[in-house]
């Protein structure tokens, strides 16, 4: 094989050779806390990073280790770091990249416990946390300092859907001497690479679409390797502790070799059920990527190769229609978390952003009356059943 392997093939392949492993097919688990050393000499120079090796599974272990390259090369980045759970991989960074004194400024929209730790956990330790509307990049380069250092967003973002120009904000951060970090849960590397677009850091919640079967919890931060190197030995060896469990990594790495397959189902049926919903008369607004009534599909078709399969939706008649909708459904589970292969429905207002007041939601563009849905792998006619007999439920 000469030319570089596709995005499948690396998913599966990439970094593992069976008969390196007795002929395993499958890469081997390291289920242990610790590692010998042949001599205590040896020891130290691992210590001393003098010599290549495993000392601690706390600081790294040879299964997270596969897990690591292969998400770096699917995301186009030097390395990676696997973590106990996205927001270990977003904690792990921003504990690493800021000090006291400086500032991370933030798009408008983020995900709950992400809103709860730039504004209860950073600011707590004197860093500035600065929102701006980054769907206008403009808007970012009037709010840059000489303070500032990371610029962070999701796109889309959690759990309205906004878009941020990657390009354009990272041209911006960067002429203002700041790094860019992108959350990439929502889109994963199957539909947007950001790091292609000029990122320094991407950070996942590998909970969702990479380990895509809703059976655990961890979380990945890829960049360049001298980033990663400190990440790991600083802000999640000493600062967090937030680290994966081989056992996670292995199921972890089973979820990307279906990554390609799973995103192709998840985002078809998506388009379809978005337009579903846009047609239905009970249905006041859908915010979709894939929608030609999107604000932002021209920067959709641009930046992601399909349009993911989240959609944030609002009823004519409100919240409690909302509600007694999602109660009416029968297969669709009601939850938080989204990528599983379970079509999954929740209320961010009241679930997965209530971290945010009222009045922070209000501004965040979080409507109390916003449901969120995370379609699945099931029959597409079954998910649009649901949502119909759910919809046309006697009040
Ligand atoms: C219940 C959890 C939800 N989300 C989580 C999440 C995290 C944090 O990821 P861990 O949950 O720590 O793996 C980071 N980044 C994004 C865009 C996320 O959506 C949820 O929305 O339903």
């Amino acid at each position: 094989m000469t030319q570089t392997p596709g995005f499948a093939t690396r998913a599966i392949h990439l970094g593992h050779d069976p008969m390196e492993h007795e002929g395993a097919l499958t890469p081997p688990l390291h289920l242990t806390s610790t590692f010998a050393f042949e001599s205590a000499e040896a020891g130290g120079e691992m210590f001393a990073g003098e010599r290549p090796g495993h000392v601690y599974s706390r600081i790294s272990n040879p299964t997270l280790e596969l897990l690591e390259r292969r998400m770096a090369s699917l995301e186009g980045a030097e390395a990676g770091l696997a973590l106990a759970s996205g927001m270990g991989a977003i904690t792990a960074t921003l504990w690493t990249l800021l000090a006291p004194g400086d500032e991370v400024i933030v798009d408008k929209t983020l995900y709950g416990c992400t809103f709860a730790f730039m504004h209860h956990g950073l600011r707590k330790f004197g860093i500035t946390v600065t929102h701006v509307d980054m769907t206008e990049p403009e808007n970012l380069a009037q709010a840059m300092s000489d303070k500032t250092r990371v610029v962070y967003f999701e796109t889309p973002a959690n759990p309205n859907m906004r878009l941020v120009d990657i390009a354009a904000v990272a041209r911006i951060a960067h002429a203002g001497g700041a790094q860019v970090m992108v959350d990439n849960t929502y889109a994963t590397p199957y539909l947007t690479r950001p790091i292609a677009l000029g990122a320094d850091l991407v950070v996942h919640s590998a909970t969702k679409y990479l380990g895509g079967h809703g059976d655990l919890v961890a979380g990945v931060v890829v960049g360049r390797a001298e980033a990663i190197s400190e990440i790991r030995l600083f802000g999640m060896k000493d600062m967090t502790g937030a680290v994966m469990a081989p056992f996670n990594a292995m199921l972890v790495l089973r979820g990307l070799k279906t990554l390609s397959l799973r995103m192709e189902r998840h985002c078809a049926s998506a388009q379809a059920v978005a337009e579903w919903l846009e047609a239905h008369p009970a249905v006041a607004s859908v915010q979709f990527p894939g929608l030609g009534s999107f604000g932002q599909h021209a920067l959709a078709r641009r930046q992601m190769a399909l349009p993911g399969a989240m959609i944030a939706f609002e009823l004519k008649d409100g919240l409690e229609a909302g509600r007694d909708m999602m109660n009416g459904l029968r297969m669709i589970v009601r939850g938080v978390s989204l990528g599983d292969a379970e079509t999954l429905i929740q209320h961010p207002a009241s679930m997965t952003h209530s971290t945010y007041s009222p009045e922070e939601r209000a501004e965040h563009g979080i409507s109390d009356g916003l449901i969120r849905l995370s379609v699945g792998l099931e029959d597409l006619s079954d998910i649009i059943d649901d949502l119909d007999d759910a919809l046309h439920q006697p009040a």
